[in-house]
């Protein structure tokens, strides 16, 4: 398909040069304003059954760093909140920055994180594969979890601990059984609105559901994430992947909900 990144010839503003539906009503990210968010007392809390949960590699995909899943069941996912069915577990993957930059897609009151982590699941209630929900205006969920740098998060090593394997675009390698609940914030209290991919094709098809509570990882756990490669391994130009995030995108008129 079309070339797309995150550098001054093929980022984001030029997007909408092969994605039209870049600029769309319903794009993601965006800013959240905490004030402006209405708050929904018919908003139930989230569930994330991942209990069953199973992990089965870590890839380097040229944009980011992806854990994929067994979706094959409804092993893994979530339901409640906005959701009217569970959404099935599908894989998470990351944005983040430069040394010491913000990285994070969503921001709050122009504030943005480190990093953000996104848990992507798919409708599959509805839907046969994930390629279909991914077109549909309801076919899939993204859980959105700041990752703000402070204290050394105890879980995060594991996958800290692999990205040495998958420095380079295409590369993938085993990683079995990796619940990400351990990821997890004390608190699942969360804004939700309806977006879109934030990576082409730009799909118009995410119900977002971004936690308020950020997790804390070391500048030294980011720093690892910052040690992998845009590029492959047959490429001589070494890009350091980081600054893997699109910016905030108009609001076009849509209603951010809080839960309590
Ligand atoms: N950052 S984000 O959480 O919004 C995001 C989540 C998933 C994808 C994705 O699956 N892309 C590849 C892809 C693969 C198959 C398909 F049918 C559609 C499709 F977009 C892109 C962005």
């Amino acid at each position: 398909g079309h070339d797309w990144g995150y550098g001054v010839e093929d980022g984001p503003s030029l997007w909408h040069q092969n994605y039209p539906i870049a600029e769309g009503s319903r794009q993601s990210p965006i800013d959240i304003l905490p004030q402006t968010a209405s708050h929904d007392p018919s908003l139930g809390p989230i569930a994330l059954k991942y209990d069953q949960c199973t992990s089965i590699n870590i890839a380097n995909n040229g944009h980011s760093v992806v854990v994929e899943f067994e979706d094959s069941d409804d092993r893994s996912v979530i339901q409640g909140g906005p959701l009217d069915n569970p959404y099935r577990l599908k894989q998470f993957h990351f944005h983040w920055g430069g040394k010491g930059c913000r990285g994070s897609e969503h921001t709050v009151e122009g504030h943005s994180y480190a990093s953000e982590l996104h848990l992507v699941h798919w409708n599959a209630v509805k839907y046969e594969t994930f390629g279909e929900a991914a077109t549909a205006p309801d076919g899939l969920a993204v859980l959105g979890i700041f990752l703000e740098t402070g204290d050394d998060h105890r879980w995060l090593h594991t996958i800290t601990d692999a990205l040495y394997m998958v420095k380079f675009k295409g590369s993938v390698t085993n990683f079995k059984s990796f619940n990400p609940k351990c990821l997890l914030p004390s608190s699942l209290h969360y804004w939700t609105y309806l977006g879109s991919l934030t990576t082409p094709p730009l799909h118009e098809s995410v119900t977002w559901i971004v936690l308020k509570e950020p997790i804390a990882v070391s500048e030294k756990q980011m720093s690892k994430f910052r040690m992998l490669l845009f590029t492959g391994e047959e490429e001589d130009q070494r890009m350091r992947m980081e600054n893997n995030f699109r910016p905030p995108q108009p609001l076009k008129g849509r209603k951010v909900r809080s839960s309590n």
